[in-house]
């Protein structure tokens, strides 16, 4: 992987920014996209200090939407070269498959990986966030299907999924709570949240790796606190 460039999407904070960590310990070069212009750049800079400016770049959009996300790519592309690796959502996918093609005369990339972060309400049954778990299984569906050999055939990319269960020590689940919830699913989820072990962020990375790692195509991985991750879902066609 040294030497490779990354896109990781939401990389200001949370996941996302211990994920962009992780891989420029693995020797990759890094580029944040995210909403967050000032958490950002300051996360970049964070990292650059620790790991060289020439590794680290920041890109501020809204990677759902394509022209914002595409003109990113672009820019990360000037400044650290050919994208091998994106923590991508569904707009990335896509965009993904036309970028990153290594397959044609025309191929405009070097092929790769894609990894798309879902969550364990796309496998097992939360009634917390009906539309996130939706949007969620949305993920999980989109990922097994590029990820079939046919497109893999055609494009040099392969597209891994990660579902985490709930997470400690990122500000994801307490905005949800202010921002998503009716009070009664807050309170529900108050008092059930209090029954459930959460995963820490590196737990999460250390899944994230071995999903890298092991870079089945298609594949979904699923990790909870207590267990050893574990691939979910029919076997992928070979
Ligand atoms: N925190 C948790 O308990 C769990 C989280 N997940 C998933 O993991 C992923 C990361 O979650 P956290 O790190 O906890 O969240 P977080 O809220 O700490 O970080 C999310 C990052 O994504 C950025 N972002 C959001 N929408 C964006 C957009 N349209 N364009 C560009 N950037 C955007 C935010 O600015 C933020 O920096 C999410 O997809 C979440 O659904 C999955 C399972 C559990
Ligand atoms: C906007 C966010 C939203 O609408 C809802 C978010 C809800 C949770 C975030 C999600 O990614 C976290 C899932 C947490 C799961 C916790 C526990 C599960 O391991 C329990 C599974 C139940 C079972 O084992 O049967």
């Amino acid at each position: 992987m040294e030497h490779k460039v990354a896109l990781v999407t939401g990389g200001a904070r949370g996941l996302g920014r211990a994920i962009a960590e992780r891989l420029l310990d693995n020797g990759l070069k890094v580029c944040i996209a995210d909403i967050m212009e000032e958490t950002g750049r300051a996360a970049a800079q964070e990292l650059a200090t620790k790991y060289g400016e020439e590794r680290v770049a920041f890109e501020c959009c809204d990677t759902s939407v394509e022209q914002q996300f595409s003109d990113a790519w672009t820019r990360c592309e000037e400044q650290l070269g050919k994208l091998d690796l994106l923590g991508g959502y569904i707009t990335g996918s896509l965009l993904a498959f036309e970028r990153m093609r290594s397959v044609g005369d025309d191929a405009p990339g070097v092929g790769g990986t894609v990894i798309n972060v879902a969550s364990i309400a796309a496998i097992k049954t939360l009634p917390f966030g009906p539309i996130y778990s939706a949007t969620k299984s949305g993920v999980v569906g989109l990922s097994r299907a590029l990820g079939h050999p046919l497109h893999h055939s055609l494009t040099g990319v392969k597209v891994l999924c990660l579902c985490p269960s709930l997470i400690s020590g990122t500000p994801f689940l307490q905005c949800a709570m202010e921002k998503a919830f009716s009070p009664a699913v807050a309170k529900a989820l108050q008092a059930a949240g209090g029954k459930i072990k959460p995963l820490t962020v590196p737990e999460v990375v250390e899944a994230f790796s071995k999903l890298l790692e092991e870079e089945v195509n298609g594949s979904v991985l699923v990790v909870e606190a207590g267990k050893e991750p574990y691939y979910s879902l029919p076997e992928i066609p070979s």
